[in-house]
């Protein structure tokens, strides 16, 4: 991905696997963002390709995410969150996720025809979008929140509705930029509970959803991924399991700086010091 003079993501190539969590991590500005939009269609990538594979979808073909546009791709099923949550603050928690389901809603129903018309079929999306979003409010811990303004929930409470709000969409991936930020500890926690559910479809939707994580976090990273792709400077420097990842000199000297990993930190002090590794110590580092 260019932007102009600059070319932001180069070479980048990873797979995220069907059913498993798979993070990526780098340092500020390593270009984790700018792929995420481009395979949630943000941005379109001036050169490679983001191919999405499923049985549900195309008949098992692969699917050029990167020529489609957005609302495509959420079709084709990838929904996603942002860094700075963008929920519709004046709308209760409960009527995002109905938001989330227009699509799906009109569609069942003829694109409002048998609303106009008073068709029994209308009445019965209608209630099973509301029955949807209720399911989701009460696996997000939101259920007694359903009638509040979501501008007015805590911000971890905004942070659980933007993931609901995107299962609502009934996604195969879901793309998540940053979910722990901003969160305490016990949050995060209830996070990384949360990712489980919804990767193993324990969660309403009922199957399992493949996630690709964004996160600073490295205790919700290295807990819950079941792959970590290591961005630095628009190219990938690693990718494997956590463990494999945490161990890299390389992740590890990104993370630190070229020269301080070289010069100052012996191999010990550098791998506690950097965050990537921090969290081999025990869940909840922090990067
Ligand atoms: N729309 C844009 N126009 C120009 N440059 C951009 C644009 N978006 C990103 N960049 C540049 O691309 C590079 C990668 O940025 P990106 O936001 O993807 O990094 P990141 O790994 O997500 O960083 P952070 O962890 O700080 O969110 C940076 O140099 C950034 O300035």
């Amino acid at each position: 991905m260019r932007f102009g003079g600059l070319l932001a993501v180069a070479g980048v190539s990873f797979e995220a696997a069907r059913g498993a969590i798979t993070s990526l991590i780098g340092p500020n500005g390593a270009g984790k963002t700018t792929v995420f939009n481009c395979v949630t269609g943000f941005y379109r990538p001036t050169g490679g390709a983001v191919l999405l594979q499923a049985p549900e979808v195309a008949g098992g073909a692969p699917v050029a995410l990167h020529r489609l546009a957005g609302h495509r791709i959420v079709r084709a099923g990838v929904a996603r969150t942002f860094q700075n949550i963008r929920l519709f603050s004046g709308m209760t928690a409960l009527e995002n996720l109905l938001v989330a389901q227009h699509n799906a809603l009109m569609a069942a129903t003829g694109w409002g025809i048998g609303a106009v018309l008073g068709l029994v079929r209308y009445p019965r999306a209608e209630a099973a979008a509301i029955d949807r979003a209720r399911a989701w409010l009460a696996a997000t811990n939101l259920l007694e929140r359903a009638d509040d303004p979501a501008g007015a929930l805590p911000y971890g409470a905004q942070r659980r509705l933007e993931i609901a709000r995107a299962m609502c969409t009934d996604p195969l991936l879901l793309c998540l930029d940053e979910p722990a930020a901003g969160l305490n500890p016990r949050e995060s926690d209830q996070l990384a509970a949360l990712l489980l559910r919804i990767r193993s479809g324990e969660a309403p939707n009922g199957a399992p959803c493949s996630i690709l994580l964004i996160e600073h976090d490295m205790g919700v990273v290295m807990r819950i991924s079941d792959r970590v792709v290591v961005l630095d400077h628009g190219r990938k420097i690693a990718d494997g399991t956590p463990a494999a990842v945490r161990a890299d000199p390389k992740v590890i000297a990104a993370y630190l700086g070229e020269e301080e990993a070289d010069e100052d930190a012996p191999a010990e002090a550098g791998v506690a010091g950097s965050g990537v590794a921090g969290a081999a110590s025990g869940p909840g580092g922090t990067a």
